[in-house]
């Protein structure tokens, strides 16, 4: 896992007088844009996350390609990114890994701590096989696009994400983000059809949305994930809630 940090931005964003809020929202919005296309190179997956801090899955690349897109951002924006990566037995273990590479070299609003770069290596873990989960909600359109407001729509989906999130991070390591839309994007450790039923169990009766997940598996991010979309493709087809592009009891 990634973690990917604007350097000192607080400050910046009030220096030398508050900047225009969509100055920055476009900002935020480019740099991501630029990250993500950085990934895609490698067959990774970024997220937005909270803009300031973004994350992403890279499997396939080496730790060190990073200072290349350290370099790109600092000759085309006004502000420099930190990168910490982190491999490990799970993807929340790996993700943590990355954020102690970063908050171990200061922090995030201190002026001498830029363009940190760096690899921490959890119990000897190397980077496997990725496992993608592609939650999207059932009939978005039908239940809340066409039906209600636009904010009661956003407040709904947005809750149901959050219960995924917390339940997948706290009960399986895994890290979900949310992509557009109603869909959202778990990186996973192993799983069982179980595992993913007892979540979405849990997050219809908190929120009362009902999810429909595809999995997938693969050497990166990418391989998996469009496996993933796919086996999402099946789960619109048929009815099912949870499908996997590979035998989910095999391991
Ligand atoms: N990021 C991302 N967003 C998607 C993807 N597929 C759909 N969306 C978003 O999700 C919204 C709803 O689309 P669907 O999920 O197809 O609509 P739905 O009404 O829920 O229909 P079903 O999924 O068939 O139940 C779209 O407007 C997009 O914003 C995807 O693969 N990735």
């Amino acid at each position: 896992m990634v973690a990917l940090q604007i350097d000192d931005y607080g400050p910046w964003t009030t220096t030398p007088e508050p900047r225009r809020e969509t100055d920055l929202q476009a900002l935020q919005s480019r740099l991501f844009a630029t990250v993500a296309d950085f990934f895609a190179r490698f067959d990774g997956y970024a997220f937005a996350d909270r803009y300031d801090n973004m994350v992403g899955v890279a499997n396939g690349a080496d730790p060190a390609v990073f200072e290349r897109l350290q370099t790109q951002v600092a000759n085309q924006y006004p502000v420099t990114v930190s990168v910490g990566v982190g491999t490990a037995g799970t993807p929340r273990t790996a993700l943590e890994a990355a954020n102690g590479v970063l908050q171990q070299a200061g922090s995030a609003q201190d002026a001498d701590r830029t363009e940190v770069h760096d690899h921490r290596v959890v119990d000897d873990a190397t980077a496997g096989t990725v496992t993608i989960a592609h939650f999207d909600v059932v009939d978005a359109t039908g239940t809340l696009t066409d039906r209600v407001s636009s904010a009661e729509a956003g407040h709904t989906i947005r809750r149901a994400v959050l219960e995924l999130r917390e339940q997948m991070w706290e009960r399986h390591g895994a890290v979900t983000q949310f992509v557009g839309g109603d869909n959202a994007i778990a990186v996973c450790p192993s799983l069982t059809p179980s595992t993913l039923d007892a979540v979405n169990d849990h997050v219809r009766e908190t929120t009362g949305v009902e999810l429909q997940v595809g999995i997938g598996r693969g050497p990166t991010a990418h391989a998996a994930g469009d496996d993933a979309k796919h086996a999402l493709e099946h789960c619109r087809e048929t009815g099912e809630r949870i499908h996997a592009a590979f035998s989910l009891v095999e391991r």
